[in-house]
């Protein structure tokens, strides 16, 4: 399976991606400049955290204009898995690939440390190896990840269970606890915690390292070859 990693201007988490999918998962994955046009050679996207563009605006908000982001939304439409963590979650809110927005956290401070997290839908290709109700332990680093949205669009993610992760005690204000979410097709998912800071015992929590195993179990299941 072929990962790719957007790197823009002020990215500072596609290295920890980059070595959770290299050295955690042992799957092929490259860097992708955003000014790059094409996905067509990756099975799987990952927009990483960081301060794109310097946070200016709002986080994610110029970032969702990037060149990369026409063929980000292609891949999205052709049901390639795409997932964006923390600055990656902000840019697919600030494109219209997921529903709602981002605001400063409730206690305007910076945010930094591990979170317990609740694993709400476990029938999506990111989450197929947790199972609903398991609790994991994965870090967030944010200064805006308080989840906002209308109340008829909160009704809708919970309807479809498109809420995947909740905080289980509030870290930043956000709606309904909301950690992470994905799109009515669950092949895009947006989520404030890190995973790929959460792949080995050694970081303090492994737990991150089942997303990107599911991902890769649902891609061999669908693309079986029969060499
Ligand atoms: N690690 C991250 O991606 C967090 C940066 C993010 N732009 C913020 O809200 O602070």
């Amino acid at each position: 399976m072929k990962f790719a990693v957007i790197v823009f201007p002020g990215s500072n988490c596609d290295a920890d991606m980059y070595y959770a999918i290299r050295d955690g998962l042992k799957e092929e994955v490259a860097y992708v400049h955003y000014t790059e046009r094409s996905l067509a050679p990756f099975d799987a996207v990952l927009l990483p955290g960081g301060f794109s563009y310097g946070d200016y605006l709002r986080a994610g908000a110029i970032a969702g204009f990037a060149p990369i982001m026409a063929a980000v939304k292609q891949a999205a439409a052709e049901g390639k898995p795409v997932l964006g963590v923390c600055n990656g979650f902000q840019i697919l809110l600030e494109s219209g690939l997921l529903p709602g927005a981002m605001k400063r956290n409730r206690q305007l401070k910076f945010v930094c440390r591990t979170t317990e997290l609740i694993v709400e839908n476990d029938a999506i290709a990111f989450t197929a190896g947790y199972t609903r109700g398991q609790k994991l332990m994965i870090p967030v680093a944010h200064g805006e990840g308080n989840y906002e949205c209308d109340d008829e669009t909160f009704a809708r993610l919970e309807a479809n269970n498109q809420i995947v992760f909740r905080y289980a005690s509030d870290v930043n204000g956000s709606k309904g606890r909301i950690a992470g979410i994905t799109n009515e097709t669950g092949n895009v998912l947006g989520m404030m915690p890190h995973p790929e800071r959460a792949v080995a015992s050694l970081l303090g929590s492994d737990d991150g390292l089942l997303l990107f195993q599911s991902m890769l179990r649902n891609w061999r299941e669908t693309h079986v070859t029969t060499a």
